[in-house]
């Protein structure tokens, strides 16, 4: 697990170079502060700090698109003591501090795109930060010459950074936008023929669980028969859409699943005798006809994709994990249901190599991955995440649900060695890091809390599931460690 720090999508490195003519200007404007100006700054900061934060957030909890980035307590916690941070940095700092400064405004920018907020909410932030340092300035200082001096230094050093920031942001957004328009080309699906018959399978088999409870006596509660609810409408929440992309066909497909699901809430429970459940049936049949068409149409659509994945073992390349994370977060916060990141890494790969060789490396990491795919949904992605590293994304799921996985994975690894050559049979096992998504935006901290609960597996002992920040037990006769 010998690793660089995981680099994805929007990272830094992607970033174009510093932009020296705008930290030549920045350093031109701090150079030009002079000492009672900086005294006057400094005492704005240190006395008004907490009121300019406590305004700050007060107006960004209020807006809805930022309240969905947004915890109250993450906001008492962490925000309002980093803001009045970063606004004594940013005011008081000397002209050897700028390239930090640079960097600190960039990662922002870097962080604000992966998360998606709106920039005019980025900017409505600046402009209140202005309004309020003003007010403090004329607080002290009167309407003077010397305080508007103040002024206009302190809105040119706000510009500045946030000009930086913008900067990355759009560079970010770039590259984001980039991977979403090759993910929907790539996504899909690693042999299509094979994944369009997959879901006519499911829908059928979702359609014949249907055609038994309707015509069984007690016909039971609705909500296990919903399609939404079926492997099918799983696959269309996490994959179908995000693959397809927002077409008719998608849009169609959505608001019949959704006809079928209110048919059965409102009609399945007053269906007491087998004339109306037939007439029930029949309907349902027909509107599950028009969703095959619709997914027919869809697959005829795409024509020939390329694979877009790793080719020793044909699970989905890591640049395309931001983009997944990102729309399972927008999921999550439109529609309540959690995801999770699970992080696997083979125990003590290093010695299948030097002992057996790579080629039998390499033959162990796509057994590994064949049994990936067995023993997850077809609504899961399974991506390569590095040399003997897998992440899985699990849609839909609670911490049980995820646990669940997570530990048959480990148990499947474990009890499958590979088989090299005719007789030699080669045990492998993993250590594996679950993170439920805790509605924070940025899709880099479920990634690192996963990383950091299978680092924990590994120093516990390998071989093991360790779930990150959970007060749950642990499952009969599972290897699972809390943090
Ligand atoms: N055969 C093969 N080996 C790979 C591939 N990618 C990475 N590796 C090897 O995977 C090994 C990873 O070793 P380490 O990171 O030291 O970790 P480890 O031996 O698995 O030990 P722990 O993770 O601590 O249990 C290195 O020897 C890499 O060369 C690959 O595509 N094929």
């Amino acid at each position: 697990m010998n690793r660089p720090a995981p680099q994805t999508g929007t990272s830094a490195d992607k970033a174009p170079p510093a932009d020296t003519r705008l930290m030549a200007d920045w350093r031109r404007r701090v150079g030009a502060l002079t000492d009672p100006m900086r005294a006057m700054l400094a005492e704005v900061c240190e006395q008004g700090g907490p009121a300019v934060a406590d305004h700050f957030y007060g107006a960004m909890l209020e807006d809805p698109r930022a309240a969905r980035f947004l915890d109250v307590n993450q906001v008492r916690e962490r925000l309002k003591p980093s803001l009045q941070r970063w606004l004594k940095a940013l005011l008081a700092a000397t002209t050897g501090e700028i390239a930090n400064l640079y960097a600190l405004q960039e990662h922002v920018g870097h962080v604000h795109a992966r998360i998606g907020i709106p920039v005019d909410l980025v900017g409505r932030g600046a402009r209140m930060l202005k309004d309020d340092l003003h007010a403090g300035i004329r607080a002290r200082a009167g309407d003077d010459a010397a305080a508007l001096e103040v002024v206009l230094a302190v809105d040119g050093l706000v510009d500045i950074a946030m000009e930086t920031m913008t900067r990355a942001y759009a560079r970010s957004r770039e590259v984001v936008g980039a991977l979403d328009g090759s993910f929907r080309l790539f996504s899909l699906i690693q042999n299509i023929g094979t994944e369009r018959e997959r879901q006519r399978a499911l829908l059928l088999a979702w359609e014949n669980s249907l055609l038994y409870a309707l015509t069984a006596e007690q016909p039971g509660p609705p909500q296990p028969l919903l399609i939404s609810r079926s492997e099918f409408g799983l696959w269309f929440l996490h994959k179908g859409m995000a693959s397809f992309g927002d077409t008719a066909e998608t849009r169609e497909v959505s608001a019949i699943s959704e006809r079928i699901d209110a048919a059965l809430r409102e009609r399945l429970p007053t269906a007491a005798n087998a004339g109306e459940r037939r007439l029930l049936l029949d309907q349902l049949r027909a509107l599950a006809d028009q969703i095959r068409s619709l997914v027919s149409i869809m697959f005829d659509g795409i024509g020939d994709l390329e694979s877009g994945r790793d080719a020793l073992t044909r699970l989905l390349n890591r640049r395309f994990l931001p983009t997944i994370l990102r729309r399972e977060i927008s999921l999550q916060a439109n529609t309540g249901r959690q995801f999770a990141v699970l992080m696997i890494d083979l125990d003590h790969f290093k010695s299948i190599n030097d002992t057996h060789g790579h080629a039998a490396g390499d033959r162990a990491l796509q057994h590994v991955a064949s049994l990936l795919m067995e023993n997850t949904r077809g609504s899961d992605y399974l991506f390569r995440y590095g040399g003997e590293e897998f992440v899985v994304v699990l849609g839909s799921v609670d911490e049980v649900e995820a646990l669940g996985i997570a530990e048959g994975l480990r148990r499947a690894i474990a009890a499958s060695p590979v088989a090299l050559g005719d007789s030699l049979r080669l045990p492998v096992t993993a250590s594996l890091g679950v993170a439920m998504q805790d509605g924070h935006p940025d899709y880099e901290r479920v990634l690192a809390r996963a990383d950091a609960a299978m680092y924990q597996a590994k120093r516990g002992g390998r071989d093991r599931v360790v779930l990150a920040g959970s007060d749950m037990p642990d499952p009969p006769g599972a290897r699972v460690l809390r943090y």
